[in-house]
Parts: structure tokens; sequence; C-alpha cells
């Protein structure tokens, strides 16, 4: 029976465990922090939690528009912040119980390779969170343990008035005015969640806008809706340092302007958690910001050893860490696996409204990357979206010049997270714009907005 140690518990660790014990290994889990890893326990779990309870807040705000009024909103925070515990701490635990389920050994506690590889054999030093420290051994491990939020040098968190995003369901209460450092997604969907929740935000975005990773038109459109809110956002602000200064915080930029608030939230990306792991000694190779280096699927430069999820800073989603932790399962033990394919991977940002993405992009098409015709369509010709007042938003779709293949799409709209799957389907399954709009969608419907970007770019096919 082939022995896998997987170091970490979150998505990439745990769902590799249930794909390795399903395939008759001796598997052995051992996690730091709990069964779905801070995945689970801290990051997407709390924070999409976090973000229904502002969903509703905003719904209510928006309710008058409808002609239906809902008197004072409050917020209670310690409500909101034990329910984003108590859902996180069940993720957890039904994690833990369906690994154990399946025949997995779990361990609480610490590990790391121990040395060098004798011959195809691996050590893997174990501190358990009860009991004595001690080697276990491996045909085969599994790196996966994740990522940990970037500390700026001179903006150190200290938990009550300059936090991390892992540190905010502490608060008693919410932060009367709140300075958010980094607009990439996490600072994004964060930023917005505490508007929406009543909070005076100021978000800062080094960039010339937020979320510079994301389609432009996209990100314009969810910029326009914060501002629109009475959101802050300084574009091309880069905190130099974030001080505590009394009962608030002073953030000094890099050019010299200084802001107060009452709290600041840290959202300046994440770091590979792989202090003490005994990568030199084992001689695993790290690359650039100190990822650990692997291929599509999941080997790192020393045989029988394989890393998966945000500590190889591939694309820091769950789903692709699962994937990735999946697929060096069914390589490590002989299955015929497809490697990791990046380009059809599906993405949400969960702020409101959503921000869905699948397959090429716009910069794709704009660098001659990926030849492709496109088709915007606001979503204000919508009918569904104009009856529910959510007309802030868009669907883009992305297909092959002669062919008409469908290779991409961008969703903005409210559970932009569930309409991309129409665009990742025919992305997936090799579908045409024809095929498509030939597929008779709800009336009315936000779905039906795909369609008729998919007909009008049938149209084009015979300009
Ligand atoms: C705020 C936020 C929101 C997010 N929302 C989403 C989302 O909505 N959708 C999405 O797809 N992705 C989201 N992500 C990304 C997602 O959380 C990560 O991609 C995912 O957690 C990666 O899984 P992982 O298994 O690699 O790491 P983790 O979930 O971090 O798990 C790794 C585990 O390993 C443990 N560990 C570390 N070192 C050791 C050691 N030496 N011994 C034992 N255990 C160890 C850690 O304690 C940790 O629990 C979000 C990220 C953030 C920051
Ligand atoms: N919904 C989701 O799926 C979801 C949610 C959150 C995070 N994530 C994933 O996690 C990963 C990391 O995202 P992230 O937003 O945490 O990090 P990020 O690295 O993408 O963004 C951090 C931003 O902070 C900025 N920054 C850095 N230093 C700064 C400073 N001193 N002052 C001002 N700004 C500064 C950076 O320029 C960058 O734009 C992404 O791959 C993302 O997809 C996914």
């Amino acid at each position: 029976m082939t022995r896998i140690a997987i170091i970490g518990g979150g998505p990439a660790g745990y769902e590799a465990a249930l794909v390795a014990a399903q395939l008759g290994a001796d598997v052995t889990v051992i996690e730091e922090a709990g069964a779905g890893g801070e995945c689970v326990l801290s990051d997407c779990i709390p924070s999409k939690t976090f973000i229904a309870s502002s969903g509703v807040v905003t719904a209510a705000r928006h309710s008058a528009r409808l002609g239906v009024s809902t008197g004072d909103i409050t917020v209670d925070a310690s409500s909101v912040h034990s329910r984003v515990k108590q859902l996180a701490v069940a993720q957890s635990e039904d994690i833990h119980a369906k690994l154990v389920k399946a025949g997995v050994s779990f361990i609480a506690g610490r590990a790391a390779l121990a040395g060098a590889a004798d011959g195809h054999q691996h050590k893997v030093r174990v501190a358990p969170a009860e009991g004595d420290p001690h080697d276990i051994e491996a045909d085969v491990v599994l790196l996966a343990t994740g990522a940990t939020p970037r500390v700026l040098r001179d903006a150190q968190p200290d938990g009550e008035r300059i936090l991390t995003w892992r540190q905010v369901y502490d608060l008693d209460e919410l932060p009367t005015k709140l300075i958010v450092v980094g607009s990439g997604v996490t600072g994004a969907e964060f930023a917005g969640a505490y508007q929406a929740m009543g909070v005076e935000v100021t978000l800062l975005s080094s960039r010339e806008r937020v979320m510079p990773h994301e389609d432009a038109d996209a990100a314009m459109a969810i910029e326009n809706v914060f501002r629109e809110r009475g959101m802050e956002i300084l574009p091309k602000a880069r905190a130099a340092s974030v001080k505590r200064d009394g009962d608030g915080v002073r953030v000094e930029l890099t050019d010299g302007r200084v802001l107060e608030g009452s709290h600041a939230l840290m959202t300046v990306g994440s770091v590979p958690n792989t202090a003490d792991l005994g990568l030199a000694e084992a001689g695993v190779d790290r690359g650039p910001g100190g990822f650990i280096t692997v291929d599509r699927v999941s080997r790192t430069n020393v045989p029988g050893v394989y890393a998966a999820g945000d500590v190889t800073g591939v694309l820091m989603l769950a789903s692709v860490a699962a994937m990735q932790g999946r697929i060096a399962m069914w390589h490590a033990l002989g299955e015929a696996v497809q490697p990791l394919r990046l380009k059809k991977v599906a993405a949400n940002v969960f702020t409101d409204p959503e921000l869905a993405t699948v397959g090429a992009t716009q910069a794709d098409v704009d660098s001659g990357r990926v030849p492709a015709r496109a088709v915007m369509l606001p979503l204000e010709g919508n009918a569904r979206a104009k009856m529910n007042g959510d007309t802030d938003g868009f669907v883009k779709l992305f297909c092959r010049p002669a062919s008409g293949l469908v290779v991409g799409g961008v969703v903005v709209a409210p559970r932009a997270s569930e309409l991309i799957l129409p665009i990742a389907m025919a992305v997936e399954n090799h579908l045409t714009v024809s095929e498509l709009a030939q597929t008779i969608t709800i009336y009315p419907s936000l779905s039906g907005s795909l369609a008729e970007a998919a007909r009008q770019l049938m149209q084009h096919e015979f300009e």
C-alpha cells in the first residue's frame, strides 16, 4: 500500500487525501489549524459568510426603490462575527468527519520534511499538538501548506486597529472609518462588504484602478458602483506606513499624503508558508516570491514530493488548489491524469455586483494572443435586471472570429458566480455562439443576456 503524507489540510490537502484514500492509499494528513485549512477557517468561507450578511443590508437599503420600506437597519457585529466563526468551525468539522470516514489519519499539529529522501523513502517530522514529536515514513509527500497575509515592515497588524483579514471577526464592533490598504480581490471584497454595512470606507489602490488583474471594464463597473455608494477610492495610493494613533490609525502614503481612520485593513497579498518546512535540506526548489516550483501535474523537482495550492502560487483559488491536489494524487498513484489547465478556470469576485470570468480575457484579445470577437451587453437592457433594480453590470462574450467557438466571457451581475456556468460549459465543451444562442433561456432572466450576446456574435459571422 502506498504511504502518503500530506502536510496541510486545506482544499489542496484534503481533496488530495480523499482521492488518495479512494484509490486505496494509506493516507496521513498533518494540519495545524484544523481540517479545511485557512480556506475554511479564516479566508474564503468566513469572508463569504460575512459578505452574505452585507448582502442582506444592501438589499434592505435598496428595498425602497422597489416600494418596500424596512425601517432602520442595524448590524450587530458580534452576531455577524459569531455566525461567521460558527459556520467556519462547522464546515471544518464536516471536512474532518469526511476524511475520517474515508479512512484518512488526521493529525492535528505541524510537520516538515526531515532531510533528503533515502531512495524512494521520505521522512516527515511530525510535531503533534498533543504528544511527542516523531517521524513518519512516506512513499509520497504532498506539500499543501498554503499562504499567510503579507505584512509590510512599517504596518504591523496589532489585531485591534491594524488588522489582517483573518483578525476582523474578533472585533466587538464594526469600524467607524476603515482604510483598506490594497485593492486586489481581497481588498475589493472587504471594502464593498464594510461599506454595505454602513462603515465609511477608504480604499487605497496602488494602481490606476481597483483589481488591476481583472477585466478592466468589469473592475471599472465595480469601482463606479463603489463610488456611487459613497466609497472613497484613492488611485495610485501606496501605503508607506500604518501606525496606531490613540484610538485610531494613521496611514502615510509614499507620496506624503496622510490619512486617518478608526481601523486599517491590510489586504496587500499573501506569502507562501514555507518556513521550517525543511525544503532546503530536502532539496525542494522554490521560485520567485518563495513559492514552491511545480509542473502541471504538481511535481516538485524532488521525485515523490508534490506540492499543491497557494504554497505554489500557481493561481490562488480554492478550486485550483483542490484540483492541483487531486492531480498530484492521481499522478502519484499511477492513474491517467490530465495536466492542470488554467485557461478554463472560472473565478468570481464576491463584490456587489459580483464579477465572474472564465477563459480568454480582454487582455488576451487586445494583445492578439487570442484572436476573438467580442460583444458586451449592459444589464440596463435586460428586463429581469430592471425589475430587480439591479442594472449595474454587463455580460461580455468572446468567440473565435471564423468558427464562432466560445473562448471566454465576463459577467458583472448579482450572482455572477452562478451565471458564469453556461459560458464555462461552452468553453469547456467547445460550443459555438450559434449553439449557445439556440438554447432557449428563461424569460425574463439575466441568463437571457448571455444568449442575446451569443446571437449578436452570430450576426457578426455574416457581416
Ligand atoms: C480573504 C480571502 C478570500 C478568498 N475567497 C476565495 C473564494 O471565494 N473562492 C476561492 O476559490 N478562493 C478564495 N480564496 C483563496 C483560497 O482561500 C485559497 O486559494 C485556498 O485557501 C488555498 O488552499 P490551500 O489548501 O493551498 O491552503 P490553505 O487553505 O491555506 O490550507 C493550508 C493549511 O496548511 C496549514 N499548514 C501550514 N504549514 C503547516 C505545517 N508545517 N504543518 C501542518 N500544517 C501546516 C495551514 O495552517 C493551513 O491550514 C480566498 C482567499 C482569501 C485570502
Ligand atoms: N473570490 C475569490 O476567489 C478570492 C477572494 C480573495 C482572494 N482571492 C485570491 O487570492 C489571491 C490574492 O489576492 P489578494 O487581493 O489578497 O492579493 P493581491 O496580491 O492580488 O493584491 C494585493 C494588492 O495590494 C497592493 N499593494 C501592495 N502593497 C501595497 C501598499 N503598500 N499600499 C497599497 N497597496 C498595496 C498590490 O499592488 C495589489 O494590487 C488572488 O489570486 C485572488 O484570486 C480570491
